[in-house]
């Protein structure tokens, strides 16, 4: 059978849809054609070069297990780049969007060999006697200190691994516990640290490493018998950063290894970073002597960044991007993606993405839907009350009408909105769901939730109920 490179990436396609949400196929999956197969490289034309940067960063392993289904062991898999109006200088990477000069579109060949970008931590316990042995860092040198915006949310922290990098292990400082909510800079931070202490002094063994691979590698040592070579190699090192440290939550075994590993470290003036999502006295199910030692040297914790932060990590990223962005739009994303910065970030990038595949401009608009998009999908939850209190005010009745048991039709119809909207944006089950709206059995909350659906199909102002009503609980 003849292959051709659509029936070889639409294969790709299913497994890849099978194995990531929708929303992230849509994405960045969908934009993708394939457009060359050739020596068993299939070429693949992606929208931008941050699709390019995504898709490596995000999806390569998902890509490079799809491909090698399709296409065996030696399949390659070729980049192609649109890029419009590219300026042959110096600036970081110019792609202008949105460009009115579209005519001058043209085709940029990458190739990127499918690789994988997290090389896994070589086995350190085979070398005997590995005093010299030279240990990858595992850092990540885009996270720096240079592109880690300090604002008052981060100025502790940020200022304390600045102190540290300059003098590892010789400040109070020891450990540095950096903690803090989803996506507000720890990892960043923590390999910021790294780096500069890298630059900083080149013969210091710096080792990053995830306390969910440390503990993967605990258990390794255990099965392999080497759990003393395991301790020996973490020993030895002058840096050691662990981050998430909340994950050796209730694991006693890689607590007691780490608590030795951690007073080798101390004792001899050694440096420990660590990072958490929440601060000591909130961590639960670790040995007090454990935590007792985090608390020796300083815990700074990150805030969500303020306004003005956010507008600074925004253009910061643009200019480092090489894109330009109508001021309107910072100032919206800024105003609207609030607690995470990793979502700040996603949006940007979808944006830009978006706007570029589909030569689009970017409007507030289309800033407003792939907004909508990323607050939906994270949005902290809404409670019960809450949506009966936007469902009543809209409907313009009070919440004891609503949940009476009246049959008027125009009642009924917003207690079964209420329900319907409860099912979609909490957790409760539909018993739990019936008993706060109004007392009613979990077969009447189904058969509301059905309706609304039916309804929304076949009647028009009903269905732009849904859509408003949608909108007022995510936004
Ligand atoms: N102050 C900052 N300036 C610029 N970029 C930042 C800043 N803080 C965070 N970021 C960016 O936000 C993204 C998320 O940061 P990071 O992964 O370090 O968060 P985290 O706190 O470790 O998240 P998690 O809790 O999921 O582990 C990264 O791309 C990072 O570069």
């Amino acid at each position: 059978m003849n292959r051709t490179a659509e029936s070889v990436w639409d294969n790709c396609l299913a497994f890849i849809e099978d194995n990531i949400s929708s929303q992230a196929y849509k994405t960045w999956f969908e934009p993708i054609k394939a457009v060359k197969l050739a020596d068993n490289a299939l070429s693949i034309q992606v929208p931008s070069k941050f699709f390019y940067e995504w898709l490596e960063e995000h999806y390569v392993k998902i890509l490079k297990v799809a491909l090698t289904k399709e296409l065996g062991a030696t399949a390659k898999l070729v980049y192609i780049i649109r890029m419009e109006n590219t300026y042959g200088n110096k600036l970081p990477f110019t792609e202008k969007i949105p460009s009115s000069n579209r005519s001058n579109m043209q085709l940029q060949e990458v190739d990127v060999p499918v690789k994988n970008k997290s090389p896994e931590l070589k086995n350190p316990f085979v070398i005997p006697g590995i005093r010299n042995v030279k240990i990858e860092s595992q850092l990540n040198p885009n996270y720096n200190f240079e592109n880690f915006l300090e604002g008052d949310s981060n100025r502790l922290a940020r200022s304390a691994g600045l102190a540290v990098a300059n003098k590892p292990g010789g400040t109070s400082f020891n450990p540095l516990l950096i903690f803090g909510g989803v996506g507000l800079g720890k990892t960043h931070l923590g390999h910021a640290i790294g780096v500069d202490i890298k630059d900083k002094y080149p013969e210091k063994t710096v080792l990053y490493i995830s306390a969910e691979k440390f503990t993967q590698q605990y258990i390794e040592s255990v099965r392999k018998n080497n759990r003393n070579d395991f301790i020996h190699f973490y020993q030895i090192i002058d840096v050691l950063i662990v981050d998430d440290i909340q994950l050796f939550s209730g694991k006693a075994g890689t607590q007691d290894v780490f608590f030795h590993v951690f007073n080798h470290l101390h004792q001899n003036g050694k440096q420990v970073i660590l990072t958490s999502d929440k601060a000591p006295v909130d961590m639960i199910d670790i040995e007090q002597r454990l935590l007792s030692r985090f608390k020796w040297g300083l815990s700074a914790e990150l805030n969500h960044p303020d306004y003005d932060t956010r507008v600074a990590i925004i253009e910061n990223k643009l200019y480092r991007d090489g894109v330009e962005m109508p001021g309107e739009i910072v100032e919206f994303l800024a105003n609207n993606i609030k607690t995470n910065i990793r979502e700040l970030e996603g949006a940007i990038i979808s944006l830009i993405a978006h706007s570029s595949f589909n030569k689009k401009e970017i409007t507030i608009d289309l800033a407003r839907k792939i907004v909508e998009n990323y607050v939906k999908h994270t949005k902290r939850e809404v409670s019960i009350d809450y949506i009966q209190k936007v469902v009543s005010d809209y409907f313009q009745m009070d919440v004891d009408t609503l949940q009476s048991k009246t049959r008027k039709r125009h009642i009924v119809q917003a207690r079964q909105l209420a329900m319907f909207f409860a099912k979609k944006y909490t957790k409760a089950s539909l018993a739990s769901i019936g008993s706060q709206i109004g007392q009613r059995d979990h077969a009447t909350v189904l058969h509301a939730c059905k309706t609304v659906n039916n309804l929304s199909t076949t009647d028009k102002q009903f269905r732009k109920y849904v859509e408003d009503l949608n909108k007022k609980l995510t936004l």
